[in-house]
């Protein structure tokens, strides 16, 4: 393989193991991806305009990229602070509140799209009357359960 495609390839591999890092060790990531997957899956019953789409979109992306940045602020004060310090706590802090800006603007912007009472009760009917739908969505409520609370069952901290 040419360097140049080796050092690219290598990039991405890096990247892809800084997001699996995330996923394996930050359950707030794992519930972010939750909600944003259920998000997408019931999209199209809303019948969103190719602007909405991108909206959706871009909001899930600004959270799960404010927790990849949040874990990765707080990976780099471990290195520094070992013990107790005010700056590490402050530090720590504002990356968990940009986190929480994110997440804060995603429920407004989930509130807006799909805040519609009548198609929220089509959902719940459609549900009922499509059994094999219906299953799969009750299937994957502990499905996500597990993923969140005990992915990924065997790997320890760092
Ligand atoms: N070295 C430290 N010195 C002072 N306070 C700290 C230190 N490490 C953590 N804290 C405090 O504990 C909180 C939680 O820190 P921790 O490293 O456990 O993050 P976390 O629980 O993984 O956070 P998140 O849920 O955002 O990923 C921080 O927001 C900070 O207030």
């Amino acid at each position: 393989m040419p360097q140049r495609i080796r050092s690219l390839h290598k990039s991405f591999r890096d990247a892809f193991r800084g997001v699996a890092f995330c996923v394996k060790n930050e359950r707030n990531m794992r519930i972010h991806m939750v909600v944003g997957a259920y998000m997408l899956c019931f999209s199209p019953f809303f019948h969103l305009s190719a602007a909405e789409y991108a909206v959706l979109l871009l909001t899930i992306a600004l959270v799960l990229f404010a927790e990849t940045v949040n874990t990765a602020i707080e990976a780099v004060i471990n290195l520094q602070a070992q013990w107790y310090d005010n700056l590490a706590r402050i530090g720590k802090d504002v990356a968990a509140g940009a986190v929480l800006i994110c997440a804060f603007l995603a429920a407004v912007v989930g509130f807006v799209l799909f805040f519609h009472p009548a198609t929220l009760l089509f959902i719940i009917e459609y549900l009922f009357s499509h059994l094999f739908f219906g299953f799969l969505f009750l299937v994957s409520l502990p499905l996500s359960g597990v993923f969140i609370f005990f992915f990924p069952f065997n790997v320890r901290k760092h």
